[in-house]
């Protein structure tokens, strides 16, 4: 795709639209705020790495080499985002008697099991929280005197000394929109401790020492320091959850700011980020999903209950990433059956050695495939756009192939792995086996080829008692499928 329109994101900074020039020639660098690894992630917190991955492909796509980081929190995220409550990871060791290090590790596990299942790449590193401790220490010491100031909790940064803080959040006001606590001592409301020291008489599972007692960094640190060690200040994008714009990010760029004795937020670069990018949430109907009310749906349970993972990507793309998007069974059903069809569309092709995409009769959609994701990853448009080239007729198949690979990559669907077989997940509960599903079915024909309907029908019957609904003259070429 030679004449690509430039790429215009969204920067939360500026609330414009921006075109993505980079700070290195050539090179992407982006930071996406990691999961907190207390619990199971839910389908919510994944549409922010779904998101994070369409951008990624989009900026490779584009030709950039990507430089990719996703922290892991195991450390420092309280249960309020702002600067009281308990340790999140602390709180759930204490309530299961298991290591805290081996909840991490176990919740950092199920993270990347569902990472793979969406199919989303890999990010060039991981960065684990509490493998940066040196560092969160050094940074913090070189802002300490100018910015922070000490009180029995620990160090705490003055958020009137940097410039126009809380731009990003757009609604900070001297109470710190009223929702952050007080803490005795605080000059702002809006303060917050970059380092927590452990109350005199209490230990805790993850603490170091420190030129300001033994504790823990505060959780805005350590995404600072990451960010500054492994893309350096400033990178391209930082991305996260709507719900970072209020205080997690406002906070970390109050810190860069510090960090590099920069000026106004006027100069987008003095935050440590060209362009801050964020995800709406998922909702239901019920209100966001979040891991910390307790109830949430995990992708394996979509998968129990027989839809394939990749469903639900097909589900995020459907939505632009900074609409909220509604969480429904139906929705997702449907989502399924666009990827099948899909599937099939790709089926006639798999034969096919992919040639050069370049031709006139799919020039028009490729352009616009491109001017979608081109105009902020506008996904929903895209993939009208490859529906559109799959469903072109009188075309070479090596040509369409390539065309839909390419779209493909970006997407990321993974149409070209994906089978027929791969949809027939069972539902946990199923109560019988494919094997016997086909031999019924076998039975079933036998008997219709003999002109025994009554035979046929009784068999059609059994399988919807146990769950499977035969499905005679399905378009998608699916014969049966499990209710
Ligand atoms: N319902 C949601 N929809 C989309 N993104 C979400 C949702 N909830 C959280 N996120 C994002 O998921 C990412 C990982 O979040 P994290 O693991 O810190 O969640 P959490 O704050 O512990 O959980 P929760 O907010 O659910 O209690 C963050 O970028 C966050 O903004
Ligand atoms: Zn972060």
């Amino acid at each position: 795709m030679s004449d690509r329109p430039p790429l215009q994101l969204f920067n939360s900074l500026t609330r414009k639209l921006e075109p993505f020039e980079p700070v290195h020639e050539g090179e992407a660098r982006v930071y996406t705020c990691g999961p907190t690894v207390y619990n199971y992630p839910h389908i919510g917190n994944m549409r922010a790495y779904a998101f994070a991955d369409v951008l990624g492909r989009t900026l490779s796509w584009k030709g950039y080499a990507l430089r990719h980081v996703i922290n892991i929190t195991d450390v420092g995220h309280l249960t309020d985002d702002a600067d009281t409550g308990e340790d999140k990871l602390e709180k759930a060791a204490a309530g299961s008697g298991k290591s805290i290090w081996g909840i991490a590790a176990h919740y950092t596990e199920a993270f990347k099991a569902d990472i793979a299942a969406l199919n989303i790449r890999e990010p060039a590193q991981w960065s684990v929280a509490t493998d940066y401790i040196e560092p969160m220490i050094a940074f913090a010491r070189s802002i300490a005197d100018e910015h922070c100031y000490e009180l029995e909790g620990g160090l705490y940064f003055d958020v009137s000394t940097v410039k126009d803080y809380g731009r990003l959040a757009r609604a900070v006001t001297e109470e710190g929109e009223g929702r952050i606590e007080a803490v005795e001592g605080k000059r702002n409301a809006a303060d917050f401790a970059i380092w927590r020291r452990t109350p005199p008489g209490e230990t805790r599972q993850m603490e170091w020492d420190s030129p300001w007692g033994r504790g823990a960094p505060g959780w805005h640190l350590e995404c600072s320091v990451m960010g500054e060690k492994l893309l350096g200040f400033p990178f391209d994008i930082h991305t996260g959850g709507i719900d970072h714009r209020e205080i997690h990010h406002p906070n970390e760029i109050a810190q860069n700011q510090a960090f590099c004795g920069c000026g106004s937020l006027d100069e987008a670069a003095h935050s440590g980020a060209r362009i801050w990018m964020h995800n709406n949430f998922l909702v239901e109907r019920s209100g966001k999903m979040s891991k910390s009310s307790g109830e949430f749906l995990r992708l394996q349970l979509l998968i129990d209950k027989g839809y394939h993972p990749l469903a639900y990507r097909m589900m995020c793309l459907q939505a632009h990433y900074r609409s909220e998007l509604e969480f429904s069974w139906e929705g997702l059903g449907a989502a399924l059956t666009r990827l099948k069809r899909m599937v099939m569309g790709v089926d006639r092709l798999r034969g096919e050695k992919a040639g050069e995409p370049a031709h006139p009769k799919l020039a028009e959609a490729r352009a616009r495939f491109a001017t979608a994701m081109a105009d902020d990853l506008n996904t929903s448009v895209a993939l009208v756009a490859l529906e559109d080239v799959l469903a072109t007729k009188k075309i070479d198949g090596g040509v369409k192939r390539a065309a839909v690979e390419e779209m493909d990559r970006v997407l990321g669907l993974d149409l070209f792995a994906l089978e027929r077989e791969d949809f027939r997940l069972r539902p946990r509960d199923a109560q019988i086996t494919e094997a016997e599903i086909e031999a019924e079915l076998l039975r079933r024909k036998e008997a219709r080829a003999a002109k025994d309907f009554a035979a046929s029908d009784a068999i059609r019957d059994s399988l919807a008692a146990k769950g499977v609904e035969v499905m005679d003259g399905d378009p998608l070429g699916w014969e049966w499928k499990l209710q």
